[in-house]
């Protein structure tokens, strides 16, 4: 049988100030260097749950909703919602805050997912991934709906297989 983990064992948490060279020139924390702190929050997450190397196969919708200043702290925070064979859907938050003012706002909000792979980048299977709380159950029943919206992005499932996706959209 397939080992079992509950998902609250791959929980991140990610702290880094934004500094000078993080930053464009009207002193805003850049959008690919936000995309590298989320992939490596993110890929600490899905190596907790799976105790092997994992990549990163896609990253979902990231928007900039908020520019984030020079001086603020970033706090991220990841955790895998579902496991699926060799991979892992992750959700990440991150809160930007001016600790002298005392504000904090959440900036960003995405899903990545990350394969695990063997010494020769073949891919493995993972245990199963069980959440417990009810915002992990919620975010574990859409995850199906979110891996075939994205499989059939990337050209990997035909529209018409992707049964999950199709309910959403068929009316009584
Ligand atoms: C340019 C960059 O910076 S890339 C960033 C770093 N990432 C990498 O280097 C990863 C490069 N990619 C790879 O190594 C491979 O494409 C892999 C390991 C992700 C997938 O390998 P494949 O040979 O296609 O394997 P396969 O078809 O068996 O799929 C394996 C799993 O990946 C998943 N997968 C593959 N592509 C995607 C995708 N675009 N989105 C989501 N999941 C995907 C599959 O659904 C499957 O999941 P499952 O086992 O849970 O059902």
């Amino acid at each position: 049988m397939r080992k079992q983990k509950p998902v609250a064992e791959s929980f991140v948490r990610m702290t880094e100030l934004v500094l000078p060279n993080d930053t464009n020139t009207l002193n805003n924390l850049m959008g690919g260097r936000m995309m590298h702190l989320m992939d490596i929050a993110a890929a600490i997450s899905a190596q907790r749950h799976s105790n092997r190397i994992v990549v990163t196969a896609s990253v979902d919708n990231v928007s900039f909703r908020e520019g984030i200043k020079l001086g603020n702290v970033v706090t991220l925070e990841a955790q895998v919602t579902r496991a699926f064979s060799s991979s892992m859907e992750v959700h990440i938050n991150v809160w930007s805050e001016d600790i002298p003012s005392g504000t904090k706002f959440k900036s960003n909000e995405a899903f990545f997912t990350f394969v695990a792979v063997d010494q020769s980048g073949r891919p493995i299977d993972v245990p199963e991934a069980v959440p417990n709380t009810e915002e992990e159950i919620r975010l574990y029943d859409g995850a199906l709906r979110r891996r075939q919206l994205r499989l059939v992005l990337a050209g990997r499932m035909k529209p018409q297989e992707a049964t999950e996706l199709k309910a959403l959209f068929e009316m009584e």
